[in-house]
This record gives C-alpha cells, sequence and structure tokens, in this order.
C-alpha cells in the first residue's frame, strides 16, 4: 500500500509557516489543525514536547495525516493539510528560529493542565521553552505576537499570562513590558473528544484512506472551538471550520468543564470499580449514568447559563458519551487527577455544600479517585504524595487535603467519601 504524502494525496503543497504549536499529541491533530486547514494561506509548525518518534513519521508523510471521525453512523476519514513542517521538542535551536520569525503570528499550545503549575526551575518545561522563545524574539523581531491555549483549564488564556509573567520577573524590565504591550493571550474553550490512537484505528483508516497512514488520529463528529482575545498579527480564518469569536468565554468554559470533564472524571474514577473500561461502556451501567444525570443536576443549580441551553447540552453529552464510536478509555481519562478535579468537581462541590447540600455524585468521584490513587496506575504530576496519602491513616481526609483543606475540615462530606470508597472498593 502506497504510503500518504502530498504526492499520493494530491495535495496541496506546505502553507508558508504562521502557526506554530507546541505540544503535538492527538488533540491538536484532530482540531485546531483541523480549523487551521479551513484556511491554506496558514501553515503550521508543530513541535511535540517528549515524542521523538512522531516528528519522524509525520515528516515523512510530508506534515498530512488522516483525521478518522466516528459517531454512531460509517465512520469518514479526511486528509489533513495545514501542518508543514514537525519538529521534535528538543530542537531547539529551530524552536527559537520559529518564535522570532515576525512571519509567525501565533502559537497554539496543547499540553496539559499540569504544565501551567511548572516548577519555578522551568528547564525542560513547556514554560521554561515559551519564555526562551519570547524572549528570542524580544531580542530579534520584537514583532508582537498572540498565545493561544489550547488545554482544559478555566481562563487559560489568563493562567498562561500569569505563569510566564511570574516566571519573568528575572528578565528585566524591558522584556516585561514587551511581553505586557505586544504579547496577547487568548482565552479558549476547546471540545472534540480524542482518545490515543490505537493499533487498531491504524488499521482501519488504512483501509478507508486505501493509503498507509502512520500517524492517523480517531475523533468524533462533533467539534467546538470558542475563543475570546486579541490576534495582534492576525489570524486563520477558522470560523470557516465553525470557530466562535465571543466576548466572554467564562459561561462556556463552565458548562465544558463542568458537564463533559466533569463527567468524564467522575466516570473514570468510579468506572473501573463497576467494571467499566471505557466511557460509552460506563454511560450504559445503570448506577453511573445515574450519577452522571445527577451531577449534572447539581452542576446545573450553579450553572451561569439557562436551562434550555443546559437541557440541550445534555441531551448532546448523552448522545456523545454513548457513541459506539470511540473506545474513549477511562485510564486515559484519569490521568492528572490532582490538575482536573479542582476545575471540574469541586467548585460545584463547594457551591452545593454551601447551600447545605451533599451532592453523591460529588463524593462518588472523590471516593472513585481515592481508590485510583490506591492502584499502581497513578500517572499525576502529584502522583508520589497523593499515593502515600491515600494508603496512609485517616485517607480520605488527607487525600481530599491535598486538594483543598477547607473542604477536607468538612466532616460529613469526609465520612461520606469513605463511605463510598469502601462500598466502591468493596465492588472491584
Ligand atoms: N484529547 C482530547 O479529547 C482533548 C480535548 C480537549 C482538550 N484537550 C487538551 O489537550 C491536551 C493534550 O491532549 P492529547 O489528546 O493531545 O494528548 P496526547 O497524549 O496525544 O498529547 C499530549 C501532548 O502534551 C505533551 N505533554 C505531556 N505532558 C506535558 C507536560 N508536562 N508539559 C508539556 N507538555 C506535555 C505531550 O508530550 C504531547 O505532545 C490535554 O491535556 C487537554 O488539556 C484534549
Ligand atoms: O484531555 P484531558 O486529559 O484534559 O481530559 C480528558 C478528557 O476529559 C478530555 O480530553 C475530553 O475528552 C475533552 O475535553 C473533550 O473535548
Amino acid at each position: 500500500m502506497a504510503r500518504l504524502d502530498r504526492t499520493s494525496a494530491r495535495a496541496r503543497p506546505a502553507a508558508p509557516v504562521r502557526a506554530v504549536h507546541l505540544g503535538l499529541g492527538a488533540f491538536h491533530r484532530a482540531h485546531q489543525a483541523v480549523y487551521t486547514a479551513a484556511d491554506p494561506d496558514w501553515g503550521i509548525a508543530a513541535y511535540t514536547f517528549r515524542n521523538t518518534e512522531l516528528p519522524g513519521l509525520l515528516t515523512e508523510q510530508e506534515g498530512l495525516y488522516s483525521v478518522q471521525v466516528r459517531g454512531d453512523t460509517a465512520p469518514r476519514v479526511e486528509i489533513v493539510d495545514s501542518i508543514s513542517r514537525v519538529h521534535r521538542g528538543d530542537d531547539t535551536e529551530r524552536w527559537l528560529a520559529d518564535l522570532a520569525s515576525p512571519e509567525v503570528a501565533l502559537v497554539t499550545l496543547t499540553i496539559t493542565e499540569a504544565a501551567y503549575r511548572a516548577p519555578d526551575d522551568l528547564a525542560g518545561t513547556a514554560l521554561g521553552r515559551l519564555l526562551a522563545g519570547l524572549r528570542r524574539r524580544y531580542e530579534t523581531s520584537r514583532a508582537p505576537l498572540s498565545l493561544v491555549p489550547c488545554d482544559n483549564l478555566p481562563g487559560n488564556g489568563a493562567a498562561l499570562r500569569s505563569a510566564l509573567r511570574s516566571r519573568a520577573q528575572r528578565c528585566g524590565a524591558e522584556f516585561r513590558a514587551w511581553l505586557d504591550e505586544q504579547v496577547s493571550f487568548v482565552d479558549t474553550v476547546v471540545d472534540r473528544i480524542t482518545p490515543a490512537t490505537t493499533e487498531q484505528d491504524r488499521t482501519t483508516t488504512a483501509r478507508l484512506l486505501g493509503l498507509e497512514d502512520r500517524a492517523p488520529v480517531v475523533t468524533e463528529p462533533f467539534g467546538e472551538w470558542l475563543l475570546a482575545g486579541e490576534f495582534r498579527l492576525g489570524r486563520p480564518a477558522w470560523e470557516r471550520a465553525g470557530a466562535r469569536f465571543v466576548d466572554d468565554l467564562d459561561a462556556y468554559e463552565q458548562r465544558k468543564l463542568w458537564f463533559l470533564n466533569g463527567a468524564h472524571s467522575l466516570l473514570a474514577y468510579t468506572g473501573p470499580a463497576l467494571g467499566c473500561g471505557t466511557i460509552d461502556e460506563a454511560v450504559r451501567h445503570p448506577r453511573l449514568s445515574e450519577w452522571v444525570e445527577s451531577w449534572w443536576d447539581a452542576a446545573a443549580r450553579h450553572a451561569t447559563l439557562g436551562p434550555d441551553d443546559l437541557l440541550e447540552y445534555r441531551r448532546r453529552l448523552r448522545r456523545r458519551f454513548a457513541s459506539r464510536g470511540l473506545r474513549h478509555h477511562l485510564r486515559q481519562i484519569a490521568a492528572d487527577g490532582s490538575q482536573k478535579l479542582p476545575a471540574r468537581i469541586l467548585p460545584v462541590l463547594r457551591a452545593e455544600r454551601r447551600r447545605g447540600r451533599l451532592p453523591g455524585s460529588a463524593v462518588a468521584a472523590l471516593a472513585g479517585w481515592l481508590l485510583h490513587l490506591r492502584t499502581h496506575q497513578v500517572r499525576d504530576p502529584r502522583a508520589e504524595e497523593l499515593t502515600a496519602l491515600a494508603h496512609g491513616p485517616d485517607a480520605p481526609r488527607r487525600a481530599l487535603a491535598a486538594l483543598d483543606e477547607e473542604l477536607a475540615a468538612d466532616d460529613e462530606l469526609v465520612a461520606a467519601v469513605e463511605d463510598r470508597a469502601r462500598e466502591l472498593g468493596a465492588a472491584r
């Protein structure tokens, strides 16, 4: 079978690089790169963070790859041609040159939630690379730039600005003034469920495409991109692919993080105890689906958007989650819980406790998280500390305290988490 490249796919030549991406993984390929493909004047130079294999595979394919879209009907496959160059994250000279280039107008990022809280020593971190690139730009072209984080955290643009500003303290007042005046930070809400690609996905893609693609991604038909902020040197016409530019993202961000991601985390931690391995299996389990519905009821009591909007959102989520097209593994979603639960579950839990309610769904999510911390599959920047707490005395309270001291002082909540963890643990 012929290998996918610009000749075999009869694709256009690579577009000039005007955007850079850091953290090339499945999601960038299923989301931002697809939106950028709608504007042929914009090419992306994509950098992985740690992955050293993907740049070689994609470079052999001249940046091309396919997106297999799977819902409840027959899958379809599309070739995406917006990535013009692909580089390893440790190709520092290339990275610095791209960041310095006045032709480059924006940088998108998918670096995971954890990366926004880098340690003081930035060596080898995504923030460190970004700061080094910004300094090179300041020392050379001083052209404006827009940073567009696409990770699932509240106020991602503002979070990135504050993380970079605090790390720029030692970089000199003039650099800091340039950062304030010439670099804009765009807030985004991103949505398209994109599980890690499997060997089987590679095989079905080859069959559908009739070409060998060594870097395909599989995703759902739905996609959403909401953005708020300024683009100093222009941007691709992402609206051609459905992106929406709004003044205020808060209500949409809350809806996405609480309803979609909150339910994902709830299922990721409770599903394994009830014998489920993927989201579609979990939402078919009566007890888990009851928890999801009651989680959504709790979230709706505190959400900004009105009831009609939320009912429609829930209806759509039920369908997306139940789709058998995607096998979204709970263990992938369970990673980095210490970075995700504070944005996805705790705001609603706090609001409920203030009203004297004890939402069983949030209790279940925390109990499931505690059990998860007792397994050997914990991937979390705080894994060592958290697994020790989860195995030690007074585990529910101490693990909860690692997320929120105030909630950990709530005896009724802690007792409920302990009871539910015992019950879920026995069900395993
Ligand atoms: N997959 C989805 O459905 C989806 C949807 C919306 C948003 N996102 C966001 O995109 C991020 C990446 O998801 P993905 O599906 O591409 O995952 P992936 O595993 O395919 O790729 C993750 C990317 O992040 C990099 N990375 C991992 N740890 C990092 C760290 N500590 N610092 C910097 N970079 C790091 C990896 O090297 C890789 O390039 C998620 O964490 C999430 O914030 C994903
Ligand atoms: O990608 P993460 O690790 O932030 O979270 C896992 C999932 O909840 C997430 O990827 C969703 O699938 C996504 O946010 C849907 O748009």
